[in-house]
């Protein structure tokens, strides 16, 4: 085939079509002409232009040639800013058939979304897993042709999905990689790879782990009862005006057959909220059970068998005599989902038809079975702007939130800090079987000007640390100090360091007692200047951050930093 300009149909893209442009692009042309294979290539082009005098640096562009028999059609692109591809292009002789390799290989699906989840691409792997014509899902959402897809989401957060299982169709289960793909700062689409490779080994250990999981978040629950069964006052501790309304609340809706939503920052107690609504029904069936399970972390599919369970023999690699899910194992009594804003989107569906008909039906059984049980969720997640962003259904919440409880942040109830400091110190002291220490009478007037942004949980671990360290007569405000103080020390005199050695060795601490290090200090007062500009803002750590010209990132890096030194 003859090489000529009339043949070749050049499109360039931030390139000035110019003569010079056109010749090196014909010429390479003329060059792969020669190049048996594929009748789409990729090649690069080096061009010098005289126009721009003695000085002309070469520029480089990157050339796709697409032909038919008759026709070329080049397209150029100035790849000034794409210097991997075009290293990678004018290394590689066979560049093209890499490229070509990925989107075709028979071991893998590729599919790409733009940034409002719609499909520019599906390989034709997938098209056919699919039994899609070729293009036919093109310009489509990504999940009216891919069940199950995440594409969507993972194009709308920006935040990739590596390793996850997904259903794909009926019973088959894949590996899946969701990549957002950025460009100048801005999220522009997602890539996703499915491996048709045999994913069971993965899903096996996933299920392995899940079943750790659940039996550890079991054994935690244990393990705070038989606490609590020593604790001196089982019952929420708090007499401020919001908790008095939310105890009378709790009592009103105890009583109820409604769905209860429990909202609040994490640490607030709302497990404990969860556990006051289940003792507060109806008394008359003894020994009702609470079946809480934690919806985080857990992917789609073996949420779904911890919710469901399954038939003996449902899956390879599952208990050989089947799994009673935890629907079923609340019968009777209430089921306590936590951290229900971070449910899988395609297990939204079907939670949300078990809340609607309580029929359950575990995997790979077919015989559903009408079971009930009263639904109490609860989450830390601002579930109104997941809504928002599609991510969270309307109709689930509905159905979730029959009533909805807001449990206040420690720092709109600080005048609870007493009752909480003696509470939580005479349930440590009765556990530990030692005798409780008098508490200093600056004790509480200290914590009460603390921030506590992991509320009541901070402030529990907070005063039991403390009780750790104190002499056993008196708690003092030093035994809460004592990490700032030997930070402190490490920083003002790093040989002289004098640690406190726990109960009875106390006043260890040197001269320099209650200096702090240039960096703490510089720490700590970025710290309260983080504080006080959430205050000043009522809580709104957007605008603090803005108001202190950092970003929200940082803001809660400073926040935690210091949640993380007081643990
Ligand atoms: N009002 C309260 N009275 C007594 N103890 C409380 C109270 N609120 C919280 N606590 C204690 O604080 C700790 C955290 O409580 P809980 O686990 O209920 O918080 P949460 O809101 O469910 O947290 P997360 O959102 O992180 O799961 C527990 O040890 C609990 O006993």
């Amino acid at each position: 085939m003859v090489c000529d300009a009339e043949s070749v149909v050049l499109y360039a893209f931030g390139v000035a079509g110019n003569d010079a442009v056109q010749q090196a692009t014909l010429s390479a042309c003329r060059t792969l002409e020669n190049m048996p294979g594929h009748s789409s290539v990729m090649f690069h082009v080096d061009v010098v232009d005289d126009t721009d005098g003695d000085n002309a640096q070469p520029k480089k562009y990157i050339g796709l040639r697409l032909q038919d028999h008759a026709h070329q059609l080049v397209l150029l692109r100035d790849c000034r800013f794409e210097d991997a591809l075009v290293d990678f292009i004018a290394a590689v002789p066979f560049a093209a058939t890499i490229l070509n390799h990925f989107i075709t290989s028979p071991y893998q699906a590729v599919n790409v979304v733009d940034s409002t989840g719609k499909i520019l691409y599906i390989s034709p792997t997938h098209e056919r897993f699919f039994g899609l014509r070729k293009g036919e899902g093109y310009g489509r959402q990504a999940g009216e042709v891919i069940p199950n897809s995440r594409l969507d989401i993972v194009a709308t957060t920006g935040k990739a999905e590596i390793a996850q299982l997904q259903d794909v169709s009926d019973g088959v289960t894949r590996i899946v990689n969701r990549i957002p793909v950025m460009r100048d700062g801005e999220v522009v689409g997602a890539i996703g790879q499915v491996l048709f490779k045999n994913s069971e080994a993965l899903t096996q250990m996933q299920r392995s782990l899940a079943r750790m999981k659940t039996q550890l978040e079991q054994y935690r629950r244990e393990l705070e009862e038989l606490r609590g069964k020593n604790e001196p006052d089982k019952r929420l501790i708090g007499d401020s005006a919001p908790m008095q309304r939310l105890r009378r609340e709790i009592e009103t809706v105890a009583k109820l057959d409604v769905p209860v939503l429990i909202l609040g920052e994490s640490g607030t107690g709302k497990e404990l909220v969860a556990r006051a609504i289940h003792a507060g029904g109806d008394n008359s069936i003894g020994g009702r059970p609470l079946i809480s399970l934690n919806l985080a972390a857990l992917p789609a599919t073996l949420l779904e068998s911890e919710l469901f369970g399954y038939a003996p023999g449902a899956f390879t690699g599952g208990r050989r005599e089947g799994q009673v899910g935890k629907l079923e194992q609340a019968e009777g009594g209430t089921l306590f989902l936590d951290e229900v804003a971070d449910i899988p989107m395609e297990m939204q569906v079907k939670l949300l038809r078990v809340l609607e008909d309580h029929m359950v039906e575990r995997i790979g059984s077919h015989i559903p079975r009408r079971i009930a049980f009263r639904i109490v969720a609860a989450t830390n997640r601002d579930i109104q702007s997941l809504i928002d962003a599609g991510r969270f259904r309307l109709d689930l919440y509905y159905r979730l939130s029959g009533v909805v409880l807001r449990i206040p942040a420690l720092e709109q109830r600080r005048e609870e800090i007493p009752a909480f400091l003696s509470h939580f110190v005479r349930g440590f002291c009765k556990r530990n079987a030692i005798v409780a220490p008098a508490i200093a009478s600056d004790v509480a007037r200290y914590l009460a000007q603390l921030p506590w942004p992991g509320n009541v949980r901070q402030l529990r671990q907070k005063v039991e640390e403390a009780l750790v360290f104190c002499d056993g007569q008196v708690l003092r405000i030093e035994d809460f100090t004592r990490e700032e103080r030997e930070q402190a020390l490490i920083g003002a005199a790093p040989n002289a360091i004098s640690k406190s050695s726990g109960r009875g060795n106390k006043g260890t601490f040197g001269p320099q007692e209650g200096r702090l290090s240039s960096g703490h200090t510089l720490r700590l007062l970025e710290y309260e200047a983080v504080q006080d500009a959430i205050s000043h803002h009522n809580g709104n750590k957007k605008q603090a951050a803005e108001s202190l010209g950092i970003s929200r990132s940082y803001l809660y890096k400073v926040l935690r930093r210091d949640t993380d030194s007081q643990h």
